[in-house]
C-alpha cells in the first residue's frame, strides 16, 4: 500500500487577498498574511499603512470588500467578532478598552460572559451547573491574576492602576477566553522601557506556557525583534515585505517607508 501523506496541520490563521477600502481609500489592497500555530507575526508599517484596519479585519469589526479569512482551516470571512471570540480569538486594544469603575477582578469576570455555556433558563433549571460554572470562571480570573502579577489589584478599581498595570489587566482578560489567537494592538505604547522589558517577557510567556499564536501590531521595534518569529510591512495599505525581523528592519523598501513617513524619530524607543 502506498505510504500515506500526512495532512499539513492547517495554520491558526490564513488571510487571503483581503481588501478594505473606505470611500476613496484603500486602507488595505491585497494583503495575505499567515499566523501558523505558537508563531508570534508581527504587523508594522508607518502611520496610516492599514495596520488597525487590517487588526479590525482580522477580528470581524470590519468585513473586508474582498479577500477570504480562514482561522484554524474553516472560513470566517463574514463571521462577527463575537463567533470569532468563541471560536478562540481575543484582542486588546491601542486605547484600552476595561471598565475603569469595575475592580480588576470584575472586568476579568464579565470578559467571561460570551464564553459562558449557562443561559438564564440553565440558570433557573440546571442551577448547579451554573454554579459551577461560575465557581470555574472565578479560580480562572484568580489564577490568571497571579500569572499576570495583578492579584494584588484584584479588589482594586481599575482607574486606580498605572498605564502599565491597565495593559496587564488587558492582557489577563483577553486571556479569560482561552484563546488560540490573541491579536495584540500595540501593547507597548505609552510604557517605559522596564514595563515594555516585562510585557516582552510575558508576551512570550503567553505564548510558551499557553500554547497560542499571536498576531502582534507594534510601533516599538525592540518588541518586534525580541518577539516576532516572523514580520508583515505595510505601506500605504500594501504588503511591502515579509520575513524574519532582522532582515526586515534593514530591507531598505522598508526603511523608506519609515523615512518617509517621519516615522523614525518617533518609534526608535
Ligand atoms: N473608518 C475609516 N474611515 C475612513 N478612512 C479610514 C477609516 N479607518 C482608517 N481609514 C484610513 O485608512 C488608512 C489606514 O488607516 P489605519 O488606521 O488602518 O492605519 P494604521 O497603520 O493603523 O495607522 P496608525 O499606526 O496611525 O494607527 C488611513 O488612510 C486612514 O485614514
Amino acid at each position: 500500500m502506498d505510504k500515506v501523506t500526512p495532512l499539513l496541520e492547517a495554520p491558526i490563521l490564513e488571510a487571503k487577498n483581503i481588501t478594505r477600502r473606505f470611500g476613496g481609500v484603500v486602507a488595505v489592497s491585497d494583503v495575505s498574511l499567515t499566523v501558523g500555530k505558537g508563531r508570534i507575526v508581527g504587523l508594522i508599517g508607518p502611520n496610516g499603512s492599514g495596520k488597525s484596519t487590517m487588526v479590525n479585519l482580522v477580528t470581524g469589526e470590519l468585513k473586508p470588500d474582498l479577500g477570504e479569512f480562514r482561522f484554524n482551516g474553516e472560513v470566517i470571512t463574514g463571521e462577527p467578532s463575537y463567533k470569532r471570540a468563541r471560536a478562540g480569538m481575543a484582542r486588546s486594544f491601542q486605547m484600552l478598552r476595561l471598565f475603569h469603575s469595575l475592580s480588576v477582578e470584575e472586568n476579568l469576570l464579565l470578559a467571561h460572559h460570551i464564553r459562558m455555556k449557562s443561559s438564564l433558563i440553565d440558570t433557573v433549571t440546571l442551577r448547579r451547573r451554573a454554579i459551577e460554572e461560575e465557581q470555574a470562571v472565578r479560580a480562572r480570573a484568580r489564577e490568571l491574576l497571579a500569572w499576570f502579577d495583578l492579584e494584588k489589584f484584584a479588589p482594586h478599581p481599575v482607574s486606580a492602576l498605572s498605564i502599565g498595570q491597565q495593559r496587564m489587566v488587558e492582557l489577563a482578560r483577553g486571556m479569560m477566553s482561552e484563546p488560540t489567537l490573541f491579536v495584540l494592538d500595540e501593547p507597548a505604547a505609552g510604557l517605559s522601557p522596564p514595563n515594555v522589558d516585562r510585557l516582552i517577557t510575558l508576551i512570550r510567556r503567553m505564548r510558551d506556557e499557553f500554547g497560542m499564536s499571536i498576531l502582534l501590531v507594534e510601533h516599538v521595534m525592540r518588541v518586534v525583534r525580541d518577539l516576532c518569529d516572523e514580520v508583515v510591512v505595510l505601506d500605504s495599505g500594501v504588503k511591502i515585505a515579509e520575513g524574519l525581523p532582522e532582515a526586515v528592519v534593514k530591507d531598505p523598501v522598508v526603511v523608506e517607508a519609515y523615512i518617509g513617513s517621519g516615522w523614525k524619530r518617533r518609534a526608535q524607543a
